[in-house]
């Protein structure tokens, strides 16, 4: 059985927080029983015990949504299967409290955040993808005939079948949305396997989703360990397609397994994303937006601008407003009003980051600001700003996952580009200048999956989003998610 660690108003958790597997419908503990712990990151202490699926269970959840692709949900019309999403869409609007809640305690953020972000951003993905599902069209294309005889062909997108959805623990509700709700539009069903440092919205999201009349088995949520759960799903041969978000490390070995079966998949793993300050920029607009693209969500963000390139001429000011920016955060309680950034997900996470802290001092870049841990309980990290560094030192190449960011300093445009494509990844950039034609320019020269002009990562349902190499394969969201989610197929009369 599951169990709360301490009484409810001592944990924060809403009353009858979901705490199981969802699979075709019905709420039930592991095949084995099993069940893993969840933990409060700000205060390190458990928070509760959550359902470890199995192989077994990640089986039962496949054939249950291969049952709902062959039935009820299967037959739907694209505009019923809208209405549905509609509803879904108004639930998370009802139950953003207990949402943004589940969220600041499951993943340490202030709670404002998800207000602000991940529950709008969850409600807006489905009532964008509930707009799709009855618009889901081909074409007609002309041909030069069959033997001589006219022919008449059309395409038409069918769903993949049964998605498996892995989701990181950063934004659990906004990514696992974006995941399950342009899969719903097409028609597809889902087996969603959550992180295990943050299952609890997504399961909440499971109540919701049976609220609003999806038939069981539609979407099963099976929360559990990456290495029994989440394998098990990427290994299935009743999957047909696997959506991914985390890192490249497990994107890697999940598109060896996915290769065995030939599913198709999309995959999303992170960045070491470039935030270019031209000499002409607004100067105070580009601090904080910078600042922004660095500390929001304490850094744990895929987009995250964590290498900022600042011409040489702005160099000292750009160093000066991020680390004041750094110092100004306010670590502490999700729950107070005054936090500003809360802590990092699990004791592994912060001492990664505190281990390229470490790093960058080693390699020789100075501390603007930061560069340890604040005294007293949770997993915090104090945000960091390194300067006088270059694009070779390892915090400048890998993925940090925390609130720290580099500045380097760059003396023409042309050093900017090649700086900002010298990475592995490509997911997100930002430009900083006043001059919208050179903009253009330099966004046609930036390899990366999302280019903002004087903003940071401006996402939206109806935008595609994905990177280029390390940072991942396929684009989730706007058209490009029903494309990824359907399959296109051609059908020829020969008249
Ligand atoms: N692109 C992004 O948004 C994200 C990037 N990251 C990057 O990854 C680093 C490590 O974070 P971490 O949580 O370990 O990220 P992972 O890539 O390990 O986790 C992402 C998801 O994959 C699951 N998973 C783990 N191993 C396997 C496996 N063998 N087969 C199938 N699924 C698996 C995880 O389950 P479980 O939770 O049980 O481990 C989780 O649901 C971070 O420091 C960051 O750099 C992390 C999260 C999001
Ligand atoms: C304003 C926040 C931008 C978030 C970008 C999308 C995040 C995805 C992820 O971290 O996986």
């Amino acid at each position: 059985m599951t169990a709360v660690h301490e009484n409810v108003s001592a944990t924060g958790l809403p009353d009858g927080t979901a705490t199981q597997l969802f699979i075709g419908g019905q709420w039930r503990p592991a095949s084995d029983g099993g069940t893993f712990t969840d933990l409060n990151p700000a205060t390190g202490r458990p928070l509760v015990d959550v359902a470890a699926g199995t192989g077994q269970d990640i089986d039962d959840a496949v054939r249950a949504a291969r049952a709902q692709l062959n039935g009820e949900w299967g037959s739907l019309p694209g505009a019923a299967r809208g209405r549905i999403l509609n509803r879904v869409a108004d639930l998370i609007e009802r139950d953003g409290e207990i949402l943004a809640r589940l969220e600041a305690l499951d993943v340490g953020k202030p709670v404002g955040q998800p207000t602000m972000l991940d529950i709008p951003m969850a409600a807006g993905t489905f009532r964008h993808f509930a707009g799709w599902a009855d618009k889901i069209t081909g074409q007609s294309i002309p041909t030069a005939g069959y033997f001589g005889q006219p022919t008449h062909s059309y395409t038409v997108r069918e769903p993949v079948g049964v998605i498996g959805a892995i989701v990181p623990w950063n934004t659990p509700l906004m990514i696992s949305a974006w995941k399950i709700a342009p899969a719903l539009a097409a028609g597809n069903t889902l087996v969603v396997k959550p992180p295990e440092d943050a299952p609890l919205s997504i399961l909440h999201l499971a109540t919701l989703l049976e609220e609003a009349g999806l038939p069981a088995g539609t979407v099963n949520i099976v929360p559990g360990l990456g290495e029994i759960a989440g394998d098990a799903l990427a290994a299935h041969p009743g999957v047909d397609k696997i959506s991914f978000t985390g890192s490249p490390r497990v994107g890697r070995i999940i598109a060896k397994r996915a290769a065995d079966t030939f599913k198709r998949t999309t995959l999303e793993l992170g960045g070491k994303s470039p935030q270019i300050i031209l000499p002409d920029a607004d100067l105070e607009a580009a601090i904080n937006g910078t600042a922004m693209g660095l500390f929001f969500n304490q850094g744990e963000v895929c987009a995250a601008g964590t290498r900022i390139l600042v011409h040489r001429s702005l160099y000292s000011q750009v160093v000066d407003g991020l680390a004041a920016a750094a110092s100004a955060q306010v670590l502490g309680d999700p729950f107070d009003p005054a936090t500003t950034m809360g802590a990092l997900v699990n004791a592994k996470q912060r001492d990664t980051v505190l281990d390229y802290i470490a790093a960058g001092r080693s390699e020789g870049a100075r501390v603007a600001a930061g560069g340890g841990r604040p005294d007293g309980d949770g997993f915090f990290v104090q945000p960091t700003i390194f300067a006088d560094a270059n694009n070779d030192m390892k915090i400048a190449r890998e993925e940090i996952f925390g609130p720290v960011g580099t500045v380097i300093a760059f003396d023409t445009t042309d050093e900017a580009i090649a700086i900002a494509n010298a990475t592995d990844y490509g997911l997100a950039a930002s430009i900083w200048t006043r001059d919208v034609s050179h903009a253009h320019i330099l966004a046609g020269k930036v390899r990366a999956g999302a280019v903002a002009v004087n903003g940071w990562a401006p996402i939206d349902p109806a935008l595609p989003w994905g990177g280029m190499k390390t940072s991942g394969t396929g684009r989730e969201l706007g058209w490009a998610g029903i494309e990824a989610n359907t399959e296109e197929k051609v059908v020829t009369i020969i008249l």
